[in-house]
């Protein structure tokens, strides 16, 4: 049932998991309606992510054979350890591509660091391939290992956290976070989500539909926002016209970096549109 009606919620993405939702006697019947789903014309127009088995489990590799030809955007490598766990999915994918005729190197990747070893080889996992679109934390495995669990705060995923942003930002590539489990728990939600926001993050998994328009929202400026960056970039324009690098608005030195963070903002008005408070 989700599958047949998960396009309706307007998600940025959709990612079909194949991996830890799914039990080990349903695998191969997950896999073909993934399968098929991904070829469906209700899907055509959608971003679509699919989180495989690892490739040393038994249904890894069957899981990529299977999202490459039908034409997944982006496969999501979880549990990823080490640079070479990205360049073995790497030459999977691209072997794959080969055989079925798809465009090389169509085929993205997002790679889920679950474990501290993971957290410690971040920069060099960001940037194993041309193909990784993002790194992701995988957060609920993460504090398993770390023989923690998670708390409101998020203390004691912090380090992790800034760890996968700046392995992401160094390799220039996207860092998302991982998803908050309780799906009743707005105000927790919320909470956690304008934590990962201020940190960086250029989004979140989200494992319910109630969270989409909480996250569109939460990531789109305010009216007040989105004005004040329109000024910016218009006053910079106008200094560019007249061969100025630095400007001042009301008093505050506008340049380069302040006038890049506005482009952002206008992006995610562009985007999300304007927040309803
Ligand atoms: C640690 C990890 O690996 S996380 C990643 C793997 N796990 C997942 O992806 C879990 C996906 N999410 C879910 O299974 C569920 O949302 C739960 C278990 C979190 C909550 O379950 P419920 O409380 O029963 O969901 P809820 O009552 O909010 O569902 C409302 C509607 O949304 C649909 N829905 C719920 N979650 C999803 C989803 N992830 N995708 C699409 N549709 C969904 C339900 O089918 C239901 O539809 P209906 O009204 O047509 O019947
Ligand atoms: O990657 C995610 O966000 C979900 C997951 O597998 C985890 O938290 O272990
Ligand atoms: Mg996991």
């Amino acid at each position: 049932a989700m599958v047949s009606n998960a396009f309706i919620y307007h998600a940025d993405a959709l990612m079909f998991d194949l991996e830890d939702s799914v039990i080990l006697r349903e695998k191969d019947a997950a896999r073909r309606l993934v399968f098929h789903a991904l070829q469906h014309p209700l899907y055509q127009n959608v971003e679509t992510i699919v989180r495989v088995n690892a490739l040393d489990s038994d249904y890894g590799v069957a899981d990529l054979e299977a999202v490459v030809r039908g034409g997944v955007d982006i496969v999501r490598l979880p549990k990823t350890d080490t640079a070479q766990d990205v360049i073995d999915i790497e030459n999977h994918i691209a072997r794959i591509e080969a055989e079925c005729g798809r465009e090389p190197g169509s085929t993205g990747l997002l790679a889920a660091i679950e474990s501290p070893q993971g957290i410690t080889q971040a920069v060099a996992i960001a940037h194993a391939s041309p193909r990784l679109i993002g790194i992701a934390l995988g957060a609920e495995d993460y504090v398993r290992n770390l023989r923690t669990e998670r708390s409101p705060e998020g203390t004691e995923l912090l380090f992790a956290r800034c760890a996968i942003l700046q392995a992401a930002r160094a390799a220039g590539i996207q860092a998302f976070d991982t998803v908050y489990s309780d799906a009743n728990n707005e105000a927790g939600f919320l909470r956690e989500a304008a934590h990962i926001k201020q940190l960086g993050f250029d989004g979140k998994s989200l494992i319910n539909p109630r969270q989409i328009e909480l996250l569109h929202n939460l990531y789109a400026p305010t009216r007040q926002e989105a004005d004040h960056a329109q000024r910016v970039v218009d006053a910079a324009e106008a200094a560019a016209r007249e061969g100025l690098g630095v400007v001042s608005l009301n008093g505050k030195m506008v340049d380069s970096p302040v006038i890049e963070r506005a482009r952002l903002v206008l992006s995610r008005a562009a985007l999300s549109g304007i927040r309803e408070e």
